[in-house]
């Protein structure tokens, strides 16, 4: 029998009026969902003593103030953690079965869960996208990305069991959008957003299809319909404040009402002026997953990947790379900023507003422990934690022609870039001069500069001093600590020394984690490579004194807590 609950002086569906009322469930041993909010005044009401709880019934039981204030001052929520997975752990039906398998497999858990697109369905949509641009209405329907998306869904469904009129609307919806575009003969911002939400609303509705299929109730969310609202920087949207609660409100609210795993889309939110849909950047549904963790006061959030952890480096670049068991946030977003395609920048953000551990695993290897994400480590044994390259980076070397003092003059060159939305990674100054580099790509829409762009630049600069564009340049990040940094660039210049390598600018970040070396990048690879096998593979850390020799530290229980940090 529902008893009947009202709050007076707490909003409806707030997470102090779902706290309160889960209080009451509890009081009186029912289970949550046998408790309604109720509109009618008469089921109860505040009294000296307390919150009257009237069952209908017609029994009555007290809810004394401090229960309710307890219970309202630390809102509860069914939700135990985040766990969201990428592309690369959705890529098939297969995937999606064992990626349902692993959440099965942790019953203690009640999670949200926050998936990106399925495979390489984001690029695919981008590339229709241009195609569509300038192919001609009547060929939209034909582009070749069109029809490896339609295939790898449907495939996906059928291989599932599922009902094909999951996604058929939505791939109905897709083709009409396309043609439009190829009707225009434009892609503006707002529409490419619009396109690559596609990925992401059918990954998510055939998931929670699928969970719903093996009896485990599953409830699908676009994410811009449950509050996350963005800014309308249409391909790198920033998420609002006002995120936080009106997530919690929605997720917790239906919880209540009805238990099932939430299913959210990655990636998106919706503009807060356009009322449009926007992205958060490439890899987004990172910080989707964070978002969420933070909003719910998750004990974790867990990211789901391809490979065994933040490695030591770019497997990509070198196969020998190892898994890093711990890791601060400064250190994961300076490791993300500075070109590690493992996490997404901003991701760390909310984890470090919230101080909520964020722990990176292997989808495909779920056993291993992966790497821990925590506010803060024993840093004083560390050395060396991963190397990070980033390409195809452009370097300014700009000297100024004295018109201006050196206050202006640094003034002015960065507000140059700032007009321009172009990101600037290291810097180096002297009086007269600085060097700096540029991101290869705006901002995190990964739309690279283009040529023009530079041109512009370099004539806006000119007005005021002298410049050197250096294409073709590359990054090389040594995640670390800073406080050892005598010894890692003792080591470092060892290396690169042996191999011929000149380097041609050093940044040390105000991070404390990071030191930055630019060289040519026809070079960068080899350089990393040989960096890593000097203070990974060696036996150098175990030759320093006090050093942390890097292995796999971390491990998880069966309810997911952290040991070993
Ligand atoms: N330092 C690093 N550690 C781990 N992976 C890295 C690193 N640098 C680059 N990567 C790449 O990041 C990939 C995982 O990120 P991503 O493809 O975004 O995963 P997902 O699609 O699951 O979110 C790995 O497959 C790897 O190739
Ligand atoms: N699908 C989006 C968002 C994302 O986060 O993807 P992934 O988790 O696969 O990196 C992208 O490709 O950018």
């Amino acid at each position: 029998m529902p008893v009947a609950l009202r709050f007076p002086g707490v909003a409806r569906g707030s997470p102090a009026a779902l706290a309160i009322r889960a209080a009451a469930a509890s009081k009186h041993g029912r289970e949550q969902d046998s408790v309604r909010a109720s509109a009618r005044p008469a089921a109860q009401c505040w009294r000296r003593r307390g919150l009257v709880v009237r069952c209908q019934t017609g029994a009555t039981a007290v809810l004394k103030n401090e229960e309710a204030t307890a219970a309202a001052q630390k809102p509860h929520t069914g939700f135990t953690a985040v766990m969201k997975f990428g592309g690369s752990s959705l890529a098939s039906a297969e995937r999606m079965r064992e990626v349902a398998d692993l959440i099965l497999s942790f019953p203690e858990e009640t999670p949200v869960i926050v998936l990106s697109a399925m495979g390489k369905t984001t690029n695919n949509l981008l590339l229709a996208g241009e195609k569509a641009v300038s192919c001609g209405a009547p060929k939209a329907s034909e582009i070749p990305e069109l029809a490896v998306i339609k295939d790898l869904h449907l495939r996906t469904i059928d291989e599932l069991g599922l009902d094909r009129s999951v996604v058929s609307g939505l791939l109905d919806e897709l083709e009409q959008l396309l043609k439009g575009v190829a009707m225009m003969k434009e892609l503006t911002r707002r529409t490419g957003d619009y396109l690559v939400s596609f990925g992401e609303c059918m990954s998510t509705r055939i998931f929670a299809a699928y969970l719903n299929k093996l009896g485990k109730k599953a409830r699908q969310y676009d994410a811009f319909d449950i509050g996350f609202i963005t800014t309308d920087d249409f391909t790198n949207a920033d998420i609002l404040e006002v995120t936080y609660p009106a997530v919690a409100k929605r997720l917790n609210g239906d919880w209540m009402d009805d238990p099932a795993i939430p299913i959210v889309t990655g990636f998106l939110g919706k503009g807060c002026k356009s009322c449009a849909v926007t992205t958060l950047g490439r890899g987004g549904s990172d910080l989707t997953a964070t978002t969420i963790g933070k909003a719910l006061g998750l004990r974790e959030v867990q990211v789901w990947k391809d490979v065994d952890g933040v490695l030591t480096c770019d497997p990509n670049i070198y196969a020998n790379a190892i898994p890093v068991p711990f890791l601060t946030f400064d250190e994961a977003a300076e490791l993300a900023y500075f070109g590690a395609q493992v996490l997404h920048p901003q991701s760390m953000r909310p984890a470090r507003d919230g101080d909520m551990p964020v722990r990176v695993k292997n989808s495909y290897n779920r056993h291993e422990p992966g790497t821990v994400i925590t506010k803060s480590r024993d840093m004083s044994k560390n050395i060396l934690t991963s190397i990070v390259l980033k390409s195809n980076v452009t370097m300014l070397d700009i000297v100024s022609t004295r018109m201006l003092g050196q206050y202006g003059f640094l003034a002015k060159v960065f507000s140059i870039f700032e007009d321009l939305g172009i990101s600037v990674d290291c810097v180096a100054t002297s009086e007269v001069s600085i060097s700096l580099t540029l991101d290869p790509s705006k901002l995190w829409s990964r739309e690279l500069i283009q040529q023009q762009e530079l041109d512009h630049v370099v004539e806006e600069l000119e007005k005021f001093a002298v410049v050197h564009l250096l294409q073709r340049r590359s990054i090389i990040s040594l995640i670390g600590n800073v406080q050892r940094s005598s010894l890692i660039l003792e080591k470092t210049f060892n290396v690169l020394r042996r191999n011929g390598v000149n380097v041609q600018m050093i940044s040390q970040g105000a991070s404390k984690v990071n030191i930055s070396l630019v060289v040519n990048d026809s070079e960068a690879k080899q350089c990393v490579q040989a960096l890593h096998s000097a203070f990974f593979e060696n036996g150098f850390m175990s030759e320093v004194e006090g050093a942390d020799v890097p292995q796999n530290g971390a491990s998880l229980n069966s309810n997911g807590a952290i040991y070993g940090n």
